[in-house]
């Protein structure tokens, strides 16, 4: 992470890189995950990314899904250069034919997934008030209606081949102290209700489906905000720290994998307490709320 004069963060170099991303040591076998093979949106991205490489490093097949086929591309050669089976596929979750296309792309090049994990997902600061109708529009379509596209398709692929399957969707903690993306929380808070209500009408498919509410997770998604709210990130929840992409992509294992088999329509928390205690301005803190 470099430091700029102004001892803010340089935000092209925020989160875990490739390097690291390869070393980092995991609490599970190294073998967790052979057989298996696992979709993630927004697999180029930090979180997303993150993932990838612990469960290819877990003997995964990876497909790396998203917009940017140049970023898939990066992600895909460094894995691959450390030995991991890793595809791409670009995506636009917001669009159903487009989702229709990967899942059909993904049963004919890797023979199907057993595992979804949709980091695809992203909002931008602002007061609600000042929201326009197209960007509230853009976010509830891409974290809402994008992750129940890759949910539905996962399920009918699930459901046609009779094939057990587990999803793990990224929220954000939505019922404490995060100000300034109210168009994300209302996105979110309706994924955690629909993953709940699936968790049971999915059940008899024998399909598993829970959420991760990140806190602060360095990431370069976090371009987007002013530095100044940055810097104040730590401070944001009581561990007084921001937390890695690692400690979200473990917490992915657990749920999606065979350690959560008896776990379904949860909502974990990876927030160093920040859904119990502190507050994240995403957007300048309104004098009101100063002491
Ligand atoms: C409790 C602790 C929790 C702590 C959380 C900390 C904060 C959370 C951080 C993260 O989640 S970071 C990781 C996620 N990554 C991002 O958010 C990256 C940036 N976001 C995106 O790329 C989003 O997907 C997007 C904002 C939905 C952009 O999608 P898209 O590229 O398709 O849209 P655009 O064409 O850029 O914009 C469409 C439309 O949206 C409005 N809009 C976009 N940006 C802004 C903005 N900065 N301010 C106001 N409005 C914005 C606008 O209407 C755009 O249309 P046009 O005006 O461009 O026609
Ligand atoms: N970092 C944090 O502090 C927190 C993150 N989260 C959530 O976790 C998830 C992952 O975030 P993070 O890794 O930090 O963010 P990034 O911005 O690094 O990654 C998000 C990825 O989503 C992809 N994406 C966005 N829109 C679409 C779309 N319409 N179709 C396909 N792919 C899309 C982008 O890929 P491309 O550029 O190729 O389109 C991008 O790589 C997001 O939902 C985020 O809001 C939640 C709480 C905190």
């Amino acid at each position: 992470m470099a430091e700029q004069e102004s001892g803010a963060r340089e935000p092209a170099e925020f989160g875990l890189d490739d390097a690291a991303l390869a070393a980092h040591p995991t609490v599970y076998a190294a073998d967790a995950f052979a057989g298996r093979t696992v979709l993630v949106s927004g697999g180029a991205g930090g979180i997303g990314r993150a993932a990838a490489w612990l469960l290819g490093r877990l003997g995964a097949r990876v497909v790396l899904a998203g917009r940017n086929a140049e970023k898939l591309e990066g992600a895909r050669t460094a894995m691959a250069a450390h030995g991991l089976y890793v595809r791409t596929a670009v995506v636009d979750i917001r669009e159903p034919e487009s989702v229709a296309a990967l899942f059909a792309r993904v049963a004919a090049e890797a023979g199907g997934i057993d595992m979804l994990i949709n980091s695809a997902g992203g909002q931008f600061p602002q007061a609600a008030i000042d929201f326009s109708a197209k960007g509230w529009n853009t976010v509830i379509n891409t974290n809402l209606n994008g992750t129940w596209h890759m949910m539905q398709a996962a399920a009918r692929a699930w459901r046609d081949a009779g094939r057990a399957g587990s999803i793990v969707n990224i929220v954000v903690v939505t019922t404490h102290g995060l100000h300034g993306v109210a168009h994300t929380i209302a996105a979110r808070a309706g994924v955690i209700g629909l993953s709940q209500a699936l968790a049971v009408e999915w059940a008899p498919l024998d399909i598993r489906i829970n959420c991760i509410a990140p806190g602060v997770i360095e990431t370069p998604g976090w371009r987007v905000y002013d530095p100044k709210a940055v810097a104040a990130y730590p401070r944001s929840n009581p561990m007084m720290r921001n937390g890695s992409t690692w400690e979200v992509a473990e917490a992915c294992a657990y749920l999606g994998g065979p350690a959560g088999g008896f776990v379904t329509g949860e909502v974990l928390h990876v927030a160093g307490g920040s859904q119990l205690w502190g507050e994240t301005w995403t957007i300048e803190k309104p004098d009101y709320f100063r002491v």
